[in-house]
C-alpha cells in the first residue's frame, strides 16, 4: 500500500532518521521515495544520503512537489518558522503527519491555512530497528483512508496504537520520552560493572539480554510487576538486599514523578508554542 508513496521529511534529526531508516531497513519504502531536508546543515543530509541514499534537498520546493506525505520532524520550537517556509508547496492533497511533541493538529492547521489532514504521531527512536510503540491521533480533515495509510507506515516501524488528542500528553511521556529513562536506567547498570570487577563486554551482554528476558517474561505473564519480582526474592538473599535499597531511596516514586513531569512539560509546551491567537478564532 505505501511502496509508491513519496515522503518528504521536513527536519533531519534523530527522530526523522529512525522513521525512514526503519522503512528502508524492513524495506516498506525505497530510499528513491524518501526526501529529506533541513535549514542549514548540508553536512548532516550529505551524511544521511551517503549512508541511506535517499533524497535530500534544502530546497523546501522541490522536496513538497513530489510528496504525497508530508512528515513534520523538526523541534517544536520550530513549527511556525517551518511551516511559514512550506506552506506554500503543500496542498490539501498531501497527507501532513506530525511527530512533534506538544504542537496540536488544530495549530498545525491554522498554520497551513488550508484543509490538509494533519495526523499527531507520537513514535519513538526504536523505529530504527522496527520496534517503535507509535501512537497516532488524527486532526479535523482526516478520514478513514488517511488514518489507514498512516497505521501502514508506521506499522512498518512497529506497533502503532491510536488515541484521543488530549491523551497524547500522557502518551509522550511514556511511549516517546519513556526509552531514554530505560538508558538511564541501563547506564546506571552498566556503571555497576567496574566496582564489580567484572569484565565490560561481558557484563554488558548480561544486562542486556537479563532486561529483554524480564520484558519476555512480563508480556507473556498475567502475573503483575510484583508477583514477578516476588518471586525473584528469597528472604535474606541478594534480591532483597538490592531491593531494599531500592525502597529506601524511593525508586517508583522518583520513576512516576519522572514520567508525570515529562507528560505536564507536554502540556506546557501546547501553551508556549501552539497558541492560536485569540483574535483569528470565529
Ligand atoms: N528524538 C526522539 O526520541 C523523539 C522526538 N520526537 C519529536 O521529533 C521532533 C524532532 O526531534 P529530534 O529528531 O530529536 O530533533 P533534532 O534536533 O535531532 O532534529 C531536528 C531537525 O529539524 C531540522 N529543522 C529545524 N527547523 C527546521 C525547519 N524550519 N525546516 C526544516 N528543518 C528544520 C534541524 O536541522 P537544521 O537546524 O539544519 O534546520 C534538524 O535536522 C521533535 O519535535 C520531537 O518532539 C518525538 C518522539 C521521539
Ligand atoms: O524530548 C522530547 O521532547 C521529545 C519528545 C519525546 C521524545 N523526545
Amino acid at each position: 500500500m505505501i511502496q509508491n508513496y513519496k515522503l518528504a521529511f521536513i527536519g533531519a534529526g534523530s527522530m526523522a532518521e529512525a522513521i525512514f531508516s526503519g522503512l528502508i531497513n524492513q524495506k516498506k519504502v525505497s530510499p528513491e521515495n524518501i526526501y529529506v531536508t533541513n535549514r542549514q546543515d548540508e553536512e548532516r543530509l550529505h551524511v544521511l544520503q551517503k549512508k541511506y541514499g535517499v533524497q535530500v534537498s534544502s530546497s523546501n520546493e522541490q522536496i513538497l512537489a513530489k510528496a504525497d506525505i508530508v512528515i513534520l520532524a523538526m523541534k517544536p520550537t520550530g513549527i511556525k518558522q517551518a511551516i511559514q517556509s512550506i506552506r506554500s508547496y503543500t496542498s490539501e492533497n498531501q497527507l501532513i503527519l506530525s511527530v512533534l511533541a506538544g504542537i496540536t493538529t488544530e495549530y498545525i492547521s491554522y498554520l497551513l491555512g488550508h484543509k490538509a489532514p494533519v495526523v499527531r504521531v507520537m513514535p519513538n527512536t526504536s523505529a530504527a530497528v522496527g520496534s517503535s510503540v507509535t501512537v497516532i491521533s488524527p486532526g479535523e480533515h482526516v478520514n478513514d483512508n488517511h488514518l489507514k495509510v498512516t497505521e501502514s507506515l508506521l506499522k512498518a516501524v512497529g506497533i502503532v496504537k491510536q488515541v484521543k488528542e488530549k491523551d497524547l500528553d500522557s502518551v509522550t511521556a511514556i511511549a516517546g520520552s519513556g526509552p531514554a529513562y530505560m538508558y538511564y536506567l541501563v547506564e546506571g547498570m552498566f556503571n555497576s560493572l567496574d566496582e564489580l570487577q567484572l569484565d565490560r563486554k561481558l557484563g554488558e551482554e548480561l544486562i542486556l539480554e537479563m532486561i529483554q528476558g524480564s520484558v519476555d517474561l512480563l508480556k507473556s505473564t498475567n502475573q503483575t510487576p510484583k508477583e514477578v519480582y516476588l518471586n525473584v526474592k528469597s528472604p535474606g538473599g541478594t534480591t532483597e538486599a538490592g531491593l531494599n535499597v531500592l525502597e529506601n531511596q524511593q525508586f517508583q516514586e522518583i520513576i512516576k514523578d519522572c514520567i508525570i513531569k515529562a507528560a505536564e512539560r507536554s502540556k506546557e509546551i501546547t501553551k508556549e508554542m501552539s497558541t492560536i491567537p485569540k483574535s483569528t478564532i470565529t
